[in-house]
């Protein structure tokens, strides 16, 4: 990583992306849920060190949108009492986070 411009952000995702995993209840699900989009919206409107381009910023700023998109899916699911569907939907924001960093971090 050669730029800390973003890794701040990063970090604090990673944090509340742990706390979303490990929730316990519709409720630590919600908190985890509102902090992660925080950090994610923070991160989006960042340019990181990695993206060089105006257009591969919008696509950054896509995927991020997309990101916070299926957290709040998943919290949705989780609010109407579907704690496991929820719990499969933060699966999917792992795989999406490893496919972005492929697409936006190691280049
Ligand atoms: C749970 C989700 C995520 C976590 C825990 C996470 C974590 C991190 C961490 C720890 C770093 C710093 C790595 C280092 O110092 O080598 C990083 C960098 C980066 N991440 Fe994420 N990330 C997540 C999601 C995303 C998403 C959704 C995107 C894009 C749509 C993204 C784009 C990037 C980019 C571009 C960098 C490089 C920043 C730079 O070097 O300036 N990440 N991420």
């Amino acid at each position: 990583c050669d730029g800390d411009n973003v890794r701040s952000e990063m970090q604090m995702m990673g944090r509340y992306n742990s706390e979303l995993i490990s929730a316990a209840s519709a409720e630590e699900f919600h908190k985890a849920s509102e902090n992660l989009q925080k950090f994610s919206l923070e991160a989006m409107n960042k340019r990181p060190s990695t993206v060089k381009s105006d257009e591969e910023f919008k696509a950054y700023q896509q995927g991020m949108q997309h990101f916070i998109d299926v957290v709040q899916q998943a919290d949705q699911l989780a609010q109407q009492g579907k704690f496991e569907e929820a719990k499969d939907l933060t699966k999917q924001l792992l795989e999406m986070k490893n496919q972005y960093h492929a697409e936006f971090k190691n280049k």
